[in-house]
C-alpha cells in the first residue's frame, strides 16, 4: 500500500488500483487541500486529504501522519483508508485517503448554533464530550498524545459521533526537557504545531527541565468542553483582540455568570483547565466524571461511543 497512485483522467484518481471520482472541494489549508471523492467501484464518499511537501522535513511530517492513523482502531478515531505519495517535477504530495464524515466538524456545528442564538443541550455536549475522551484516552494509553486537540479537529458524524482527526502534530506523550536548548525547540516546535487559543500553558514557556507529557491534551480538552458550552473557546477572544493567551492561561478559567449548564458540569470544566500540569488529571478520570454525569442525567444515551 502507499505505492501505487496515478491521475488517470480529468476529475479521478486511482490509489492502490483503485479509481475515485472528484465530487467537490471540501477545505483548503496553508499546505493541503480536501476533497470530496467518490469510489468508482462502492459508490461510497471519502475525504481525500492532500499535503503539498515542499521539503524532505514535510514529506517526513506526512509520513508521520500516515503512521499516526494506521496505529489506531477505533470508532472516536479518524481511520486512513489508503494513502500513496506522488513525487512529480520535484514536488511531493501525500494523498491521505480518509472515510468521509457527513457533519462536518464540532465547530461548524457550534458556530451554526451561535448563528441562531441556541446552545447545545447538556445532554448532547456530555455525548460528544464522552466519544472525544474516549478517542483521547486511546491515544494516550499508547502513550502518545494529539498534541492540536480543539473544535475543527473534531468531525461528527450524523449520530453525533466525535471523529479526532488531523493527527499531524502527534508524537510520543513524554517530553523530556534537558536545558534551555531543548527547552527553546520545544517551544518553538508547539508555536507552529499546537494551536494558541487552545495550547497548553507549559507550552507557552517550556522550562529548562521538565517533562511535558499528554496532560497538554487535556488543557485543550478543557477549552474543546468550554467551547461546547459557551459557543467560542475560552481563549478565542483574547487572541482576536490581540492580548496575551500565554498570560491568560496562567489564570483560572472564568466561567460566565450566564452559564446556565450544572454545577457538576460547570465543576468538571474547572477541575480539567488547572494551568499547573502536575496538577491536571488524566483522561481516565475526566471519562469517569463523564460517564457520572451521564448517570445523572435521565435523559442522556449512555450507550454512544
Ligand atoms: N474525513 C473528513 N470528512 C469530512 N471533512 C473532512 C475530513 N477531513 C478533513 N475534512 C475537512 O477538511 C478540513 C481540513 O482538514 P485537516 O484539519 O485534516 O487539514 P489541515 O490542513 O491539517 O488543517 P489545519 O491547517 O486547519 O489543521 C477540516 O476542518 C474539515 O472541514
Amino acid at each position: 500500500m502507499g505505492q501505487a497512485l496515478c491521475i488517470c483522467s480529468r476529475g479521478s484518481i486511482t490509489i492502490d488500483n483503485k479509481k475515485y471520482y472528484f465530487v467537490q472541494k471540501l477545505d483548503e489549508g496553508g499546505f493541503s487541500y480536501v476533497d470530496l471523492v467518490e469510489g468508482a467501484k462502492d459508490g461510497q464518499f471519502y475525504a481525500l486529504k492532500r499535503i503539498l511537501c515542499h521539503d524532505r522535513q514535510a514529506r517526513q511530517e506526512a509520513q508521520t501522519e500516515v503512521e499516526m492513523h494506521q496505529m489506531f482502531n477505533h470508532p472516536n478515531i479518524l481511520s486512513l483508508v489508503a494513502y500513496a505519495f506522488s513525487d512529480s517535477g520535484g514536488k511531493t504530495e501525500a494523498w491521505l485517503l480518509l472515510p468521509y464524515v457527513r457533519k462536518g466538524t464540532l465547530w461548524s456545528v457550534l458556530e451554526k448554533l451561535r448563528d441562531k442564538g441556541s446552545s447545545m443541550p447538556e445532554n448532547q455536549i456530555l455525548t460528544i464530550f464522552r466519544g472525544i475522551c474516549s478517542g483521547l484516552k486511546t491515544i494516550h494509553d499508547k502513550g502518545y498524545a494529539h498534541r492540536d486537540l480543539k473544535p475543527t479537529n473534531v468531525l461528527l458524524d450524523e449520530e453525533d459521533r466525535p471523529v479526532l482527526m488531523d493527527l499531524g502534530s502527534m508524537n510520543r506523550a513524554r517530553i523530556e526537557v534537558r536545558g534551555s536548548r531543548e527547552a527553546m525547540t520545544v517551544q518553538d516546535w508547539a508555536a507552529q504545531r499546537c494551536t494558541i487559543s487552545y495550547r497548553a500553558p507549559e507550552l507557552f514557556n517550556v522550562e529548562s527541565h521538565c517533562i511535558i507529557d499528554e496532560r497538554t491534551d487535556i488543557w485543550s480538552l478543557g477549552c474543546v468542553l468550554y467551547c461546547m458550552m459557551m459557543l467560542e473557546g475560552p481563549y478565542d477572544l483574547i487572541f482576536q483582540k490581540g492580548d496575551s493567551v500565554a498570560l491568560a492561561v496562567q489564570n483560572p478559567v472564568t466561567i460566565p455568570s450566564t452559564c446556565s449548564y450544572s454545577n457538576g458540569l460547570q465543576m468538571l470544566l474547572s477541575s480539567i483547565m488547572v494551568s499547573n500540569p502536575q496538577e491536571r488529571p488524566g483522561v481516565g478520570w475526566v471519562l469517569d466524571q463523564v460517564q457520572d454525569l451521564q448517570s445523572r442525567s435521565p435523559n442522556t444515551q449512555t450507550n454512544m461511543v
